[in-house]
């Protein structure tokens, strides 16, 4: 039985190892590889374990070039929607396309709200355009001052090229400035064809991607500050 078991949950918490390897070193298999489950058939074969772990998490199984690999209980963490009481948020706003812009914004905030974000814990900077969000999103961020800044703007494609240079230049720029501070900042410009598709996105048909990156910075913040700040 043991050398079943072991050709067939031959990974250990640090890799894949050959099954034949365990049989051979019984002390490894029991000091490694932390198993229980019920084993599943398929075709006469054993295909994979179900079960918790040894450690109480879930047992993941898988097969793996014929063979399954099985790792021990795996921590997984993610942002919490339900706690924002406390977590702080900078919002950088493109006044160009207002029409679009105000109530992405709206959608926004009121976001935060539903998921109990206070209002004095929000604070809203209006930029001339998409272009200049970047550097004013990267002076809060490094100011440390917020959780998560929030990017609102509304690029919507004219008769010239100029759209690409705004676009690009927004979206590289709010990368930039999330990655030099650390502080997640949400990409929640708008880059459309026309007029008409930003409109669905603002509160129309398709939504409000204003009220969507709100929470998506809800979910960052709260990802960095109730589980990877130390
Ligand atoms: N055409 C759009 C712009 N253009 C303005 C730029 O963002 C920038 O303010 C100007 O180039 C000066 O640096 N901005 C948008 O947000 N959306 C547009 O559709
Ligand atoms: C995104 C833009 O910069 C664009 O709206 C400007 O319009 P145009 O390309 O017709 O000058």
């Amino acid at each position: 039985m043991a050398t079943t078991l072991a050709r067939a949950c031959c990974s250990t918490s640090f890799g894949l190892l050959d099954p034949a390897s365990l049989v051979d070193s019984p002390r490894l298999l029991s000091s490694r590889v932390s198993f229980l489950g019920t084993p599943v058939k398929l075709n006469g074969r054993l295909a994979s374990y179900q079960g918790a772990s040894e450690h109480g998490g879930f047992l993941h199984t898988r097969r793996v070039s014929q063979r399954l690999q099985v790792s021990a209980a795996v921590k997984e963490v993610t942002g919490s929607l339900v706690k924002g009481a406390g977590l702080r948020f900078g919002v950088v706003v493109g006044r160009f396309n207002e029409i679009i812009t105000k109530p992405l914004l709206a959608g926004a905030l009121d976001a935060f709200y539903k998921h109990q974000v206070r209002e004095e814990d929000i604070d809203v900077t209006w930029v001339p355009g998409s272009f200049e969000i970047p550097v004013v999103a990267q002076q809060l961020a490094m100011s440390k001052k917020y959780h998560a800044i929030l990017c609102i703007g509304a690029v919507v494609r004219g008769a010239t090229t100029h759209y690409d240079a705004v676009a690009n230049s927004a979206a590289s720029g709010i990368m930039s400035a999330s990655l030099k501070s650390n502080v997640p900042c949400i990409f929640g410009v708008l880059t459309t064809e026309n007029m008409e598709q930003a409109i669905d996105r603002a509160g129309g048909k398709a939504g409000n991607k204003g009220a969507e990156a709100a929470i998506t910075a809800l979910e960052m913040a709260s990802l960095i500050q109730h589980h990877l700040v130390d």
